[in-house]
Parts: C-alpha cells; structure tokens; sequence
C-alpha cells in the first residue's frame, strides 16, 4: 500500500501518525486494527460510526457529519515477517506510521480534530496487557496537536479574546448593560461577578431575545443533524460560527456568548472573592492563562421528554479501567455560558438546568447528586436570560415537559494552561 500516494490522493485532512510499539510483534497489525475497531465500537453509539467497507483501508461514515463524510484508516505497512519474531526489540527497526483521513465537502478542521480527540482519547485501548505499548501517547498528541492546529490556526485552542473577530463586534456596553440590569441578588455588575466568583454560577435576566422566526429557523437547521446518544442526552445540536449563525439571525446572539472571554478576562478579580461559600473559585485569567474564545457555539434543542443526564462539561479523567486520576481534567473549559431561547417557560414546563451547588471536586458525577441532593438550583430556560457556571460544576437538563421545544445557545469559555488535560484539542463537540 503507497501511503503517499493514498495522501496525494486526498483532498481533506489526512494524519500520519507515528506508532512506537515497545517491541514488533507480527501481530501488531491485528492488534492495532482490532485497537481501531474497539474505538469505533466503543463511540459508535455516541456518534454513530457505520463500518462502509470492510478490507484493510477501512472506512467509516459519521451521520453526525453528514452522509457524504467518509473517515478512513489505513493500518501502517506489516514489518516483513522474515525479518520479526513475536518479541524482537525495535531498535534499529525502521518506524511505523498509520494514517487517519477524512473527507467530504463539509468536513471541516474542526471535525477533523474532533476525530483525532476521539482518537487520542481512546488511547488506552491501544495498549494490552502483554506489555505490547503499540502507539506512544506522547508523540501522539504532540502529532494531533501539530495538525489541528497548522493551517493556519492559532497554536492554542481557542481564540484569545481580544484577536477574536467577534469582539470587535461586541461593545463594553451592551456586556456591561447585561451585567447590570439583571439579575438575582445583585445590582451591578461588580457584584454579578462576586457571585459568579463565590458561588461558580450566576444568571442574569436582560439577555438579548430569540425571535419565533430565528427559533424556526434554527429548527430547520437542526433538522439536518442527527446522531445524538440517546441515553445520556436526548436533544439535536450542531455548532454555528457567525456566518452559520447569521441565516438564524443569530449572530448577535453569538456575538454576545464570544464577547464573554474578552469581558471576563478584563473583570473577573479574585480580591472580592467570598470564599465562605464552601465553592473554590476559578483563578482570574493571567496574561499567561487568559480565558480564551471558541470558534463556534453550540445550538441545541430539546423536545418532548428530552433530557440531559447529571455530567460536568469538564470532569475528572478516568483511564479506561475506571480509574480516578484526580490530577487531570478533561479538557481546557473554564466557564459555560447559555442563553436561552424559549418565550414564556414556565417551571411546570419542565426543562431546568439544574446546577449541583459545589459540586466541581466530585470525581464522579452521581456523587454530586446522591451526596446533597437538595442543594441545587434550578434555572429555568427562559427567552433572554443568561447562565454563567464553572464547567466543572455538576448539571442536568431535566426532562422536558411539554412539547414546544426548547433552545438554547452554548459558549465554553476555555483557558488553556500547561496543566495536563486528557486531550481536548480544539472545542468541537465531545
Ligand atoms: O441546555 C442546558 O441548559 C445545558 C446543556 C448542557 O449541559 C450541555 O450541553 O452540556
Ligand atoms: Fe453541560
């Protein structure tokens, strides 16, 4: 098989990754092949990946993305089997190489690095217990991170704020003016944030409001994607960027949720932190972690019964025997911003966002809910209010009650460090 001529041949994103097994083994091939289809079978239910052909270039479809969307792996060339034995070392032995590729008219960077985050984040089934270590992670990621981000993206996921095309569109105001005629307890915007600080959520009321015509046409839009998990999260989304917004007459709406990093880094300050609330604040960005922006929010839709279990957008890494590492995140969100979309929702309408007070150390989700069960609050998803919470903090969506849907618009504030994450590479869809 002529890897460069199978590269040569694509137009879309291609990646040839190194593979570094500890030692040969004639069956490296198998395993790795066997590796490859644990992942698809593993995620197939999250994402929906149909096997298109069955030989040793293998191809698969993601309705996610589309049916015209083909994903192929190609497993790297055997050694020559003269050569191996089932444990010769690899020094001295020439490196091997697998490629990932995925093509189709719509397919984007980004779905490309959600591909390879998938990938990257099924890294522990590459490895047996045989002592077989048949890719090393290391290089894997550094390979990921280096064609994410090439072309011209930027070397950090996410956007800073202040180089971001959307924040030009966005003034200090209309932020300013959200944060002050709001809201709960607060009564400006000063003591919004001391809130979002001490307690890790806030909401505030004077968002801008989705029109029915914007709300029908983000229907249509989301029409076309399917695809979800059905038990963990029951609603349709897809994710916009300004242009994609605009059609919805979105993108204010957008403009807003990628002006939030910008504001935030500029007002976010720990000095008026109240630390009795038992919730342990995010530090403020620094110049060295400043809160970054997403290219793309997220649009989602819940209908009738639809729900989204207890989850945190940002929990604790387990490997894949179940084990709490409690040293590493799952990705670089910082803050989760939503604004909702629904005109007169009521309670009885079901469809809270609930939020687990103090629930960001829990190293498993169920914990937040089983330990306290009543310290929550309920936000309810109405036309223009705005919630901000630490992604860490443990969230549902209650089941919706009645059968007008409802919306909402998602922006996760990233703020990459240097501190290990699993492997979020860009923020695209998890
Ligand atoms: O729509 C909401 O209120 C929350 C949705 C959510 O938790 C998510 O998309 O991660
Ligand atoms: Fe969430």
């Amino acid at each position: 098989f002529d890897i460069q001529a199978f590269l040569a041949s694509k137009k879309k994103h291609s990646i040839v990754l190194p593979l570094t097994p500890s030692r040969y083994c004639v069956e490296s091939n198998q395993r790795l092949l066997a590796a490859f289809d644990t992942m698809v079978e593993g995620i197939s239910s999250e994402c929906g990946f149909v096997p298109v052909t069955q030989s040793v270039v293998q191809e698969y479809t993601i309705p996610l993305l589309g049916d015209d969307c083909v994903l192929t792996f190609v497993p790297p060339a055997a050694p020559s089997l003269g050569d191996l034995d089932a444990t010769t070392t690899t020094a001295g032995a020439p490196p091997m190489e697998f490629v990932l590729s995925l093509e189709g008219a719509q397919t984007t960077e980004e779905d490309f690095g959600w591909i390879c985050q998938k990938f990257y984040e099924s890294r522990a089934t590459f490895d047996d217990d045989h002592g077989f270590q048949l890719l090393d992670l290391s290089s894997l990621r550094e390979e990921v991170f280096q064609h994410v981000n090439s072309n011209n993206q930027p070397s950090h996921p996410g956007n800073l704020a202040s180089d971001s095309k959307q924040s030009s569109h966005n003034n200090d105001n209309v932020m300013e003016q959200l944060f002050q005629t709001s809201l709960s307890s607060a009564s400006n915007s000063k003591e919004v944030l001391q809130e979002l600080q001490s307690k890790g959520f806030v909401q505030l009321h004077g968002g801008p409001k989705t029109s029915d015509q914007s709300n029908m046409n983000l229907s249509k839009y989301l029409l076309q994607k399917t695809g979800q998990g059905r038990k963990i999260r029951r609603d349709t989304v897809a994710f916009l960027d300004r242009e994609q917004a605009k059609p919805c007459g979105l993108e204010g709406h957008c403009d807003l949720l990628m002006g939030m990093a910008d504001y935030l880094n500029r007002h976010l300050d720990l000095s008026f932190i109240d630390s009795s609330t038992g919730y342990a604040p995010i530090a403020p960005a620094t110049i060295l972690a400043p809160l970054t922006t997403p290219s793309k929010i997220q649009a989602a839709e819940y209908g009738l019964g639809d729900f989204y279990v207890a989850h945190s957008d940002n929990s604790w890494y387990k490997d894949n025997k179940g084990e709490d590492s409690l040293t590493t995140r799952r990705n670089y969100r910082c803050y989760t911003a939503i604004l909702y979309c629904n005109d007169d929702w009521e309670e009885s309408d079901g469809g809270a966002l609930r939020i687990y007070h103090d629930s960001q150390h829990y190293s498993r989700v169920s914990e937040a809910v089983t330990t306290d069960p009543t310290k929550y609050t309920d936000v309810i998803p109405t036309n223009g209010r705005l919630v901000i919470f630490d992604s860490k903090l443990v969230h549902s969506v209650e089941p919706v009650l009645t059968d007008r849907r409802r919306r909402a618009l998602t922006v996760w504030i990233l703020q990459p460090t240097d501190e290990p994450v699993l492997g979020e590479i860009v923020d695209v869809p998890l």
